[in-house]
């Protein structure tokens, strides 16, 4: 059984069938892509795993657990950190101050902005908001305003920031998205490496194919609210009706 479990799930927006019949297993210290043509459900089924969308039919298991019916900052207490197509940091804050943030939250349940008064005298804090920055190679850019980052490095810093929370499954929605291929590959290392360091399980939704096959171990194919084909990166290229789901070919032809 996988340490994610999607079951039957199936959400409608008014007359339109968002997803039709979800089935998905992710397995645990795996890197599973979910990828699709424009409108197939992607993003909708990715915020049923958080708790930002209640699905009509059918479950979510978070290692044994139901997720359905939690708020997503108990689903993220569960052990399940989204990271979002638009990095989510707090661009008026220096990066050290970006990364204690969440040290706050783990370590204390959650952050309040009376912490901001005298956090940097909380040792403990500063000391592990300092380790991840290590981890994350962002050290040297510890006082720098977090805006003025390329858009690599803000994602690299909110990837820290999701990892600083100690996940065990790392939901990605188009990570590089936006990016120039530079920041694109740099992205694509991280989570390598990410990836080879930590008992992490990481899901990622992406459009860009370079960046689904360097890092995929498994993949589903989502076409129309349904899961169309589930394989791995060697049998999905150029599979027919993956091909048919992107370019509209059909089978024949592929
Ligand atoms: N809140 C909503 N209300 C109504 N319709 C929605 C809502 N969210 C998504 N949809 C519709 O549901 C379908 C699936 O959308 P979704 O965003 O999940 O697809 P996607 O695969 O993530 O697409 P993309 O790759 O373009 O981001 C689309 O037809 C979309 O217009």
């Amino acid at each position: 059984m996988g340490i994610l479990e999607v079951k039957n799930v199936g959400k409608r927006f008014g007359g339109l069938q968002a997803l039709g019949d979800v089935n998905l297993s992710v397995a645990e210290n795996t890197v599973h892509a979910i990828i699709g043509p424009n409108g197939a459900g992607k993003s909708t089924l990715l915020n049923c795993l958080v708790g930002k969308l209640i699905p009509d039919t059918g479950s979510v298991m978070f290692d044994g657990q139901s997720v359905l019916g939690r708020k997503p900052f108990e689903i993220n207490q569960m052990g399940i950190s989204r990271v979002f197509q638009t990095p989510e940091i707090f661009g008026e804050l220096s990066v050290m101050e970006n990364m204690m943030i969440p040290c706050f939250a783990k370590r204390d349940g959650a952050f309040t902005p009376n912490a901001f008064r005298d956090m940097f005298k909380d040792r403990e804090i500063v000391e592990r908001a300092e380790q991840m920055l290590e981890e994350m190679n962002m050290a040297d850019a510890r006082d720098d305003n977090a805006a003025t980052m390329s858009r690599g490095n803000k994602r690299r810093l909110e990837i820290g920031m999701c990892l600083a929370q100690e996940p065990r499954l790392l939901l990605l929605d188009e990570p590089t998205a936006g990016m120039a291929r530079a920041d694109t590959n740099n992205t694509i290392d991280l989570l390598k490496q990410i990836k080879d360091e930590r008992d992490i399980t990481i899901s990622i939704i992406e459009h860009d194919m370079h960046v689904v096959f360097s890092l995929a171990e498994r993949i589903t194919v989502l076409a129309q609210g349904t899961p169309l084909v589930e394989d791995t990166p060697d049998n999905i290229k150029g599979h027919p009706k993956v091909r048919e789901a992107y370019l509209g070919e059909t089978q024949d032809a592929a």
